[in-house]
């Protein structure tokens, strides 16, 4: 019989009886233990070097300690621990933030990245078929390391070589299970490296109340709500067409009128002009004066505001032809945002074929040229599907809120972005929990963020038209 040696794979191998002439047997080499003894002690040594030079401060530490103890005896070593612990502990109840940013989160990624991340690892990997198996041996993409922040792991991940990221898009589900996530959100970091999003808590699980209307005029891009990071969400509305996608109850209303209620003093400063359509008679009505004579909610009236913008549209690019390629907001030509509220009720759903041609064109023709002569749209819709919306792509900025679907997400947010983390379809139909949730892309990156938009209420709608309506059309 052969001896299974590390690396062999006995059964691989042609087997021998006693009466076989030949008797096959794998040469074998033994290293001299010195030579073992020289190669590991040079291996601790190169680990002890990378721990000292990777994590410089929490060596030091319990090396000063270990050698108060030897030199003074272990009183002084333990009333200096003691000094110590009692100065973090202050720190951390009098600056809880700066503490956590500098010691908490650091020990909190210790901790996970030994007892939740390194312990789960090679089985995680090896059943979620990200890493394999050959030959007796593991190969596994490499833990580069865990960050911690308010509300999430940050996992740094090198892969496999010849791995795609699509191989890690297509398993976040494995991944949180295995690391005791709710869910997993994958995005590259460098060549070769990924980062991993695993949430622990949701930081936008609680509605947030509407924002004080800002003090200056101002065109945007306009704070709305808040990013899963905790930074604000701002919102370009100037220079683009924004589409929100939701099911109904997901907050597209607080996505309107959070961005009316931060133009309001560019309104007022005669920068911007809200033209309103609103074919439910639900959403906009309730804050119609503030929209003046801009406000049309049959489709006919909505078919002639349309053409109105078309034509403010079309006249501002005939005097701005040769003499300038984009818009300032001024008050001889403000920005003209036009606010739609379920597009498709002017579209798919219109049964006046004439009419939905006629809104089709216009919306078509605002979408294609009004950007860079100060005309936007701002549309929301409760079914994204290309039947319903066949204009869906002129608009450049889409926001996902809850959907039905986990196919509408890809048809909103583009190609991939829920095997990237933009779990619309998962959002709470709770309004507390998941109104106004929803998944954006960012110039920036191609990464998905969750953010929440802000709930201006009733009370909020009618204050902004008290306060904001022009003269004589207060409510
Ligand atoms: N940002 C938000 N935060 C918390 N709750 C919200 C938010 N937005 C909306 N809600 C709650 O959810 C309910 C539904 O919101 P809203 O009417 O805006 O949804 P919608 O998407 O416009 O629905 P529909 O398409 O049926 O009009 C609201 O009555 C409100 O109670």
């Amino acid at each position: 019989m052969f001896k299974r040696l590390p690396g062999d794979e006995a059964r691989n191998l042609v087997s021998t009886t006693p009466d076989t002439a030949v008797v096959f047997r794998p040469a074998v080499v033994t290293t001299p233990a010195i030579l073992t003894i020289v190669i590991l002690t040079g291996r601790m040594l190169a680990r002890l070097i990378r721990t000292i030079w990777r994590h410089p401060i929490a060596t030091v530490i319990p090396a000063v300690l270990g050698a108060l103890w030897y030199f003074y005896g272990w009183p002084l070593a333990a009333s200096l621990s003691g000094t110590v612990v009692l100065a973090l502990t202050s720190w951390a109840f009098l600056d809880r933030p700066s503490f956590a940013r500098l010691i908490g989160y650091r020990l909190l990624a210790w901790w996970r990245l030994v007892w939740i991340y390194r312990r789960h690892w090679q089985p995680v990997m090896i059943v979620s078929g990200l890493g394999r198996h050959l030959r007796g041996r593991d190969y596994l993409p490499r833990l580069v390391k865990v960050t911690c922040t308010s509300w999430a792991d940050v996992v740094t991940v090198r892969m496999l070589k010849g791995q795609a990221v699509k191989d890690w898009s297509d398993r976040t589900d494995h991944l949180a299970q295995g690391f005791g996530a709710k869910s997993c959100r994958v995005a590259l970091s460098h060549a070769g490296r990924l980062r991993l999003t695993f949430p622990r808590s949701d930081p936008l699980a609680s509605p947030l109340p509407a924002l004080p209307i800002p003090q200056e005029p101002t065109v945007g891009p306009v704070e709305i709500g808040k990013r899963e990071d905790g930074r604000p969400w701002r919102l370009k509305v100037h220079g683009t067409h924004v589409l929100v996608a939701g099911a109904t109850g997901a907050g597209k209303g607080s996505i309107i009128w959070s961005v009316i209620r931060s133009l309001l003093p560019a309104v007022r400063a005669g920068l911007v002009e809200l033209w309103a359509l609103d074919p439910k008679l639900m959403e906009l009505s309730y804050g119609r004066a503030l929209f003046g004579s801009r406000y049309a909610a049959t489709p006919e009236e909505c078919a002639d505001l349309l053409d109105e913008a078309v034509c403010v549209m079309q006249k501002r690019a005939a005097r701005f032809a040769g003499l300038q390629r984009s818009h300032t907001p001024t008050v001889e030509d403000p920005f003209v945002l036009v606010v739609v509220d379920e597009v498709a009720f002017l579209t798919a759903y219109q049964s006046d074929r004439q009419l939905r041609q006629r809104i089709s064109a216009a919306l078509a023709t605002l979408t294609t040229q009004g950007r860079a002569v100060g005309v936007g749209v701002l549309a929301a819709l409760q079914d994204p599907r290309k039947e319903v919306m066949n204009i869906r792509n002129l608009f450049p900025d889409k926001i996902a809120l809850r959907l039905d679907e986990s196919e509408q997400v890809d048809m909103v947010l583009g190609d991939g972005a829920r095997d990237r983390g933009a779990l619309a379809d998962h959002i709470s139909p709770i309004p507390e929990i998941g109104a106004g949730v929803g998944y954006v892309r960012l110039e920036t990156s191609p990464e998905p963020v969750r953010v929440r938009a802000t709930y201006v209420s009733d009370h909020d709608i009618r204050a902004m038209a008290d306060t904001y309506a022009p003269h004589g059309e207060a409510a």
